[in-house]
């Protein structure tokens, strides 16, 4: 063996002993994408009493045997205002969509099969006893559970928590996930970078993977490559509670890669650092106090492509939800050698054929190359040592979601 640890084996440890976050309280117009925490029963039966779905007569089903038929109207019932009186023999009701339906009427006519003259209608044409009405509890009861546990918040959802008479829901705080960049070579976007600078990126898209998948990523910044810089970021990091640390890059072998050093300086416990994995071959996992600590490689491949494959299950974890790491199947779109002891994450194009989906590798895998990325809708998964392979072999994906 190579001695790197399984990318399995790296998953399994960083999930270990997780438990989802305590639940809050939010009003239903931040819910969108929340996790709810607790099955939601509903407070309310909808429709609470049986109405017309139309505009037109409330009448007798009995009356309408022999049609045309001339009903004397008794009253009217509008949706926020019901008829208070009853439906007799020989008599009907104005009435419109959403309104309760009178005592004594069990059909509606709409407006359009009858004839109003005055205070009576005559009716020309009429549906089977019941037409038109919905039944109280037709959509759903008082105490029925609509919403269950673990349930991602989708518009829909909300509209029923609102129907239901809720105005807040009980979600999972959403997991804090610290990220702090390291290198001296680093500027922010936008900033002025020297004659040896580039533009930190990897904090940008690692920090809009983290809100995609659930969680507040909180921005700690550059920090220089120094080791009493290094001390001091792990200080702010640790005052800001989060649940998770992410740090990118310095997590290599070079002598200005301090962030081993550093966690080691702090007491970290350090769980695993190396993976059979490319990219991203230098993962780190350890624990800082309370917080789970992951060292990300700095090359921005590796940065985005490891914080899928490990920072996204772990938030999601913390929410309570499944991993969502699952491989599919795809036929390969060109010929790839032999590969070595690291298990391979080959940035594809994916294509839908007749055939099924084609996963073609491009042919530049330099970790550094956010543009591949950026063209590719999948990763190509190739176990350690998997031999050559042909075009049109079957082959295993993970879908991007960068
Ligand atoms: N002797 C060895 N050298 C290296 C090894 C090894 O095993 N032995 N592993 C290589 C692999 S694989 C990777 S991946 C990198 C990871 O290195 P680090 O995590 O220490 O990353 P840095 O050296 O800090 O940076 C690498 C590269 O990425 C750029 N970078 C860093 N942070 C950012 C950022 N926030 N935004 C954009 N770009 C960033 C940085 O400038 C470097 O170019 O180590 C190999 N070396
Ligand atoms: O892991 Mo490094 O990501 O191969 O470039």
């Amino acid at each position: 063996m190579s001695g790197l640890l399984p990318v399995a084996d790296a998953l399994a440890a960083i999930l270990e002993g997780v438990t989802p976050l305590e639940a809050e309280t939010v009003p239903l117009d931040l819910c969108l994408g929340r996790v709810l925490a607790a099955d939601v029963a509903s407070r309310r039966t909808q429709p609470p009493w049986d109405t017309s779905a139309m505009d037109g007569y409330a009448a007798r089903a009995a009356d309408l045997a022999g049609l045309p038929a001339e009903l004397r109207i008794v009253g009217e019932s509008r949706a926020g205002e019901r008829f208070g009186g009853e439906v007799g023999p020989g008599e009907a009701a104005r009435i419109f969509t959403g309104a309760p339906l009178p005592t004594g009427a069990d059909t509606i006519v709409i407006q359009e099969d009858a004839d109003r003259r005055g205070d009576t209608v005559t009716v020309r044409e009429a549906g089977r006893p019941g037409r038109f009405v919905r039944r109280r509890g037709l959509d759903f009861r008082e105490g029925e559970v609509l919403l269950e546990a673990g349930r991602v918040l989708a518009p829909a959802d909300i509209a029923i928590a609102a129907a239901m008479n809720h105005p807040e829901l009980p979600v999972r705080r959403r997991p804090r996930v610290a990220l702090l960049s390291t290198g001296d070579e680093l500027v922010a976007p936008g900033g002025d970078p020297g004659p040896d600078q580039i533009i930190a990126s990897n904090a940008y898209g690692v920090g809009a993977m983290m809100r995609r998948a659930g969680a507040d990523p909180i921005d700690l910044g550059i920090v220089a490559d120094k080791p009493e810089a290094t001390s001091a970021a792990f200080d702010r990091a640790s005052e800001e509670s989060p649940e998770v640390l992410v740090t990118l890059g310095g997590a290599s072998v070079g002598e200005h890669d301090l962030v081993h050093a550093g966690l080691e300086a702090k007491g970290a416990k350090l769980g695993f650092w190396k993976i059979a994995m490319r990219p991203g071959k230098p993962l780190m996992f350890g624990r800082l106090g309370p917080m789970r600590v992951l060292g990300l490689p700095g090359n921005p491949v590796s940065s985005m492509v490891c914080a899928q494959l490990f920072v996204v299950p772990l938030v999601k974890a913390l929410l309570g939800l499944p991993p969502d790491t699952q491989e599919e199947e795809a036929i390969l779109g060109g010929d790839l050698g032999e590969n070595d002891k690291r298990q391979d994450y080959m940035r594809a194009t994916l294509k839908k054929t007749p055939q099924g989906l084609v996963a073609t590798p491009h042919g530049r895998q330099d970790s550094s190359m956010l543009a591949t990325l950026h063209r590719s809708q999948c990763l190509l998964v190739r176990p350690p040592f998997a031999p050559a392979a042909k075009a049109g072999d079957p082959c295993r994906i993970v879908r991007l979601d960068v």
